[in-house]
């Protein structure tokens, strides 16, 4: 059994209490300041803790006692007497930071059992580790089976040199993939250089790509280093490369078949070693159908094709990461926060996320902030409408789960339109009617690009 740690913080502290204490297995301190009982908490493991208000703290004391008490892993218990329990702003801190509350005199075997249940809550409040990070050395939160697949999908990608391309809805955790695969690779020594295709207006995009020389054009009034040379040696990732301008889209082709760029206004090309990571939201079929994406450029880039779950995807790991972003955060609510109520967590279940994991980190960012009770309510996360789902008919039913089948099988499979088939059973023909039926057309992208892409893939490899 491991050592169970108690605070006692109290002006006034009894004998008796404490070797009853002993004698139950705690291992107990005692404290009579804010900075003591401070100094004497950790956060990384399940405690007990006796605040003793009987004892005289001053309003001032309380207050500086008052981050101590929000620590979710203390498991705090209040002794007051009974004046105290008509004073609301004892009330207040008691409903908001203690687990109960024992109105003195009371004898040492009651405070013992309600310190008892206490810390037992703390413990509940601890989320083992591995379940807690998913993989704590990329900082990516989930044990689902799609971030699992991702998990070992990295892995690979990281152990060989070759580009990635890696597609999924907006706030899905393409940078965090792309930082992880750096992190794992033998690159992570050297840079990692990240730059938004879609953020920089396209004249601009050349010079900020491959830099340029002293007097190469009005204002260039020295020379600038452009971001796949500053990424030399290490890993370059091209985000939104599906908003990456034509112009710009030849330039890259060049540099990639040559692996040499030239600064603009400059007379030598120059040899850059990087590994290069691309990223979007777009879905590429379309693009390079409707003419906007070189095709020869997109089969340079996917090499290796990694697809990003969306949340609504993702089950439990969505109560997983509302829970880290809770933990993560929670020092901005500046008191105690018990976690999510179950109308919250039915509504995080029930609620599409078209901003996927931004937008949950923002949504309890705003009800940290915001909330006033002990727990983060639906209405907090504004998620008020979803807490029942709408009622729905078979028919509607049927298109749900259809549509959720589609979707993780395709996960699954890694847009292999003949796996997909065979995994839900049906044939190629019926599968494209689905897909087309549900308005899917990363699926759809990634099945036939697949294909294609293997071509290409063993062409490079002969
Ligand atoms: N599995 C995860 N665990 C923890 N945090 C995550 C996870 N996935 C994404 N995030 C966080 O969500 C936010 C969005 O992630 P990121 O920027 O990597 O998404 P993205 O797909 O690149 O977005 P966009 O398409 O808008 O560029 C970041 O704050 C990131 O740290």
């Amino acid at each position: 059994m491991r050592a169970r740690k108690l605070v006692y913080a109290s002006r006034n502290p009894s004998e008796s209490l404490r070797s009853r204490l002993a004698a139950r297995g705690w291992h107990v301190e005692v404290v009579a300041g804010a900075n003591e009982v401070r100094r004497s908490l950790r956060r990384d493991v399940a405690m007990g803790g006796l605040l003793d208000l009987s004892s005289g703290f001053d309003p001032h004391e309380l207050a500086a006692l008052a981050p101590s008490l929000a620590l979710i892993n203390v498991g705090w218990v209040a002794l007051i007497d009974a004046a105290q329990r008509r004073n609301a702003s004892v009330r207040q801190l008691i409903r908001d930071c203690c687990f109960d509350y024992v109105t003195v005199p009371a004898s040492d075997e009651r405070i013992v059992d309600s310190i008892g249940h206490a810390y037992g809550m703390a413990v509940l409040n601890e989320v083992p580790e591995e379940e807690r990070e998913g993989r704590p050395e990329t900082g990516m939160v989930g044990a689902c089976d799609a971030m699992r697949t991702l998990y070992r999908l990295i892995g690979k990608v990281a152990a060989s040199d070759v580009s990635v391309f890696i597609a999924g809805e907006s706030g899905t955790g393409k940078e965090l993939t792309a930082l992880a695969i750096h992190a794992r690779s033998a690159r992570r020594h050297k840079p990692f250089v990240a730059v938004n295709c879609g953020a920089i207006p396209a004249p601009l995009l050349q010079s900020e790509l491959f830099g340029y020389e002293k007097g190469a054009f009005t204002g260039a009034h020295r020379r600038k280093i452009g971001t796949i040379e500053a990424a030399n040696g290490g890993t370059l990732l091209l985000d939104e490369i599906g908003d990456l301008p034509l112009e710009s889209q030849a330039s890259l082709l060049r540099f990639l078949q040559e692996a040499r760029i030239e600064r603009l206004g400059g007379q030598t090309s120059i040899a850059v070693d990087v590994r290069i990571i691309s990223a979007t939201h777009v879905d590429m079929a379309g693009a390079m159908r409707e003419g906007r994406f070189r095709p020869d450029l997109y089969y340079r880039l996917g090499v290796l094709h990694i697809e990003e779950p969306p949340l609504r995807a993702r089950g439990k790991d969505i109560e997983l990461l509302a829970q880290y972003t809770l933990d993560r955060f929670r020092k901005e609510a500046g008191r105690r926060l018990r976690g999510f109520s179950p109308d919250a967590i039915a509504a995080m279940h029930n609620y599409g996320w078209p901003g996927n994991v931004r937008e949950l980190i923002n949504r309890i960012r705003r009800a940290i902030v915001l909330s006033e009770g002990g727990q983060i309510t639906a209405n907090d996360l504004e998620l008020g409408d979803y807490v029942t789902l709408a009622p729905v008919s078979i028919a509607q039913a049927r298109v749900i789960a259809e549509r959720q089948a589609l979707e993780l099988a395709m996960l699954r499979n890694r847009g292999r339109l003949s796996d997909i088939a065979h995994d839900l059973n049906v044939s190629r023909a019926t599968l494209m009617r689905l897909m087309h039926a549900h308005g899917i057309h990363r699926g759809d992208a990634s099945a036939d690009l697949a294909q294609e892409l293997e071509r290409e893939r063993r062409a490079f490899a002969r």
